[in-house]
């Protein structure tokens, strides 16, 4: 998997503010917001576009529009839920899937709770929404959900990963010949012996949403 930290003061600044034990709700949900704002920029470099030509008042101006079908956003329930809006921001025409998927705490197992995705992916970009990829069984289940449909291009927009994430990632996806990108704000050190990011956040669905 391709992976690209996202190298930029402000992503840094806010990072640090987002992982703070201090730092409430409202103010996470901001954050997390901005920061997904600022990935989407890097993660969206490659979208498809195709040759446009419009009128300005003064002559004809060639750009380009966004290429069709138009780009999918699918954001993983809850955590990634809070980066939606962010991304929709950027990418205003996108459509938007949701999977809800919920890593069991003993076995760190994802399990799909909600699956709501065009049956068919062909020709479709796709960025896929997560704050966290830690062990990388949540996002590797994901990827294969879009793989299954059709997708032939992905992108996962995550504002940490961990080592052994990325590491399940290449294994899972090395063969696939399918081009799986991520962008991230930070790699960080490991996960601890409860499956967590260090040093992490903390559960980023709890921080976004209270715990439940
Ligand atoms: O890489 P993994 O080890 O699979 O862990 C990462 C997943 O864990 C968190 O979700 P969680 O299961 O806490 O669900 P939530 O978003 O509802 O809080 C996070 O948002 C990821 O989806
Ligand atoms: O550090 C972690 C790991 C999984 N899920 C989270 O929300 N945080
Ligand atoms: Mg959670």
């Amino acid at each position: 998997m391709e992976t690209l930290v996202v190298d930029h003061p402000l992503v840094a600044h806010k990072l640090t503010t987002l992982r703070d034990v201090r730092t409430d709700s409202p103010t996470f949900r901001r954050l997390a917001d901005e920061l997904v704002t600022l990935l989407a920029y890097e993660a969206t470099r490659d979208v498809r576009v195709v040759d446009a030509t419009v009128d300005t008042p003064v002559a004809p101006a060639h750009g380009v529009r966004l290429a069709r079908p138009v780009p999918l956003v699918v954001p993983i329930l809850r955590a990634g839920l809070g980066m939606l809006d962010g991304m929709t921001r950027l990418l205003p025409t996108a459509e938007v899937g949701f999977l809800g998927m919920i890593r069991d705490e003993s076995t760190l197992k994802a399990q799909t709770y909600a699956t709501r995705l065009p049956e068919d992916l062909s020709g479709r970009q796709c960025y896929v929404l997560d704050p966290m990829l830690a062990t990388g069984g949540t996002l590797a289940a994901a990827v294969q959900f879009l793989f299954d449909r059709g997708a032939d291009d992905v992108t996962a927009i995550c504002l940490l990963a961990a080592p052994e994430g990325i590491a399940h990632m290449d294994a899972a996806f090395q063969g696939s010949g399918k081009p799986l990108r991520l962008v991230t704000a930070a790699l960080d050190e490991r996960l601890n012996e409860q499956g967590y990011i260090m040093p992490g956040l903390g559960d980023a669905g709890d921080r976004l949403y209270g715990v439940v």
